[in-house]
């Protein structure tokens, strides 16, 4: 009996380790190529801020897909188990026949940082709009700081000197990154569109700060059990309402009325500039599920950390695809992000040894039962 829970047990942590990995994956697809494409439409003649935003979440239909597969999924297992469970007498666990495994106290969790991610889509494409991917990778990657104060409040995140010293380093090369963009303000935007997006950027970083303990708060306040399931359920409902929040915006603005004109004026040409569209809402659906896949597997704190490291990867990107010049901040940048990174997860491995020896205690000090 022991041996069986200790096989599942290491089943679930395997499966947990493997959902990280392809999370981590799904993060860095969406961190990486996310604000390039955002640039992309922007760079070729795309004006329309709510329209852009209003891509970040649309393409959360996607998720259907591995949502019924789940379904699929559990149904089968759960027919296996009936069976088994029909010869042994044992009870079938209801859940699995579920189509929806969502609970009303989930579903409002979910609305409101949909609409909270919303509005923080506006103003972080707002921010892509306006300033060099330089300066506005540098004010997003102080995001990072706003999660560890957010994630200490809200869900008591323990910061320890390794998390610490990975929110420093972190937070430097963002700054170091930052270094290179004096007058970096580009010759057709006033002084005015310059600030507010410098200003749309910082509230960006703090909003979604602000986001991620929060969804790392519903899955710990969840009156039910959270499984990747819901988690893919919890991605559909938020990417909703942050749609319908940036629906409302396109609809005020008349964005639908000018996609048309806009793609026939696309200097890429029309077909590409449906193509970055359709690109668009699909990359930013592995960012926003990558990043509350990793908050599931791990923590927010783990999430903003990742998004952090990857930051100059972006600016690596922008590099070899647009062109940029790669000055020696960037290269410095990258190396403490690396370090950064080395230290938060080094700190991890010894934090998880500490926790295995704590947990093997009991059972070598327990008294062995008479036979
Ligand atoms: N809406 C957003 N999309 C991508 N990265 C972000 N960082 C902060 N807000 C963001």
């Amino acid at each position: 009996m022991a041996e069986m829970m200790e096989t599942t047990k290491a089943k679930k942590t395997t499966m947990k380790i493997a959902l990280l990995i392809l999370n981590i994956i799904l993060l860095a697809i969406g961190n990486c190529a996310g604000p390039l494409i955002m640039r992309l439409y922007f760079l070729h003649g795309g004006k329309r801020i709510w329209f852009s935003s209003w891509l970040e979440a649309a393409g959360c239909p996607v998720i259907l897909i591995p949502i019924t597969v789940s379904y699929l999924q559990r149904r089968r297992s759960s027919t296996t188990t009936d069976h088994e469970s029909s010869t042994s007498s044992q009870p079938s666990n209801n859940d699995n026949n579920k189509l929806i495994l969502m609970r009303p106290p989930v579903f409002f969790a979910s609305a409101i940082i949909g609409i909270l991610t919303g509005l923080d889509n506006y103003l972080y494409a707002y921010g892509v709009a306006r300033l060099p991917v330089s300066t506005s990778s540098l004010i997003i990657a102080s995001q990072l700081a706003f999660t560890a104060a957010f994630a200490f409040l809200l869900v008591k995140q323990k910061l320890t000197s390794y998390s610490l010293n990975a929110v420093f380093l972190l937070t430097l090369g963002a700054v170091v990154l930052g270094l290179h963009t004096n007058g970096d303000r580009p010759h057709n935007e006033s002084a005015r569109q310059y600030l507010v997006g410098f200003l749309m950027t910082v509230g960006a970083a703090v909003l979604y700060g602000f986001v991620l303990p929060l969804m790392e708060l519903t899955y710990k306040r969840a009156r039910q059990e959270i499984t990747y399931a819901l988690v893919l359920e919890i991605q559909m409902v938020m990417c909703l309402f942050a749609t319908l929040v940036c629906t409302v915006g396109m609809v005020v603005n008349k964005d639908f009325q000018a996609i048309g004109k806009e793609a026939r004026a696309y200097t890429l040409g029309e077909g590409k500039y449906y193509a970055v569209v359709v690109a668009s809402a699909l990359i930013w659906q592995c960012f926003f599920l990558g990043a509350i896949g990793v908050i599931y597997c791990g923590s927010s704190l783990l999430s903003a950390i990742i998004i952090a490291v990857l930051l100059p990867v972006t600016e690596i990107l922008a590099v070899i695809f647009y062109k940029e010049k790669f000055q020696a901040e960037k290269g410095v940048s990258l190396a403490l992000s690396l370090w950064g990174f080395a230290s938060y997860f080094y700190g991890e491995i010894k934090n998880n040894k500490k926790m295995k020896k704590r947990e093997q205690l009991p059972e070598t000090e327990m008294p062995i039962p008479n036979p």
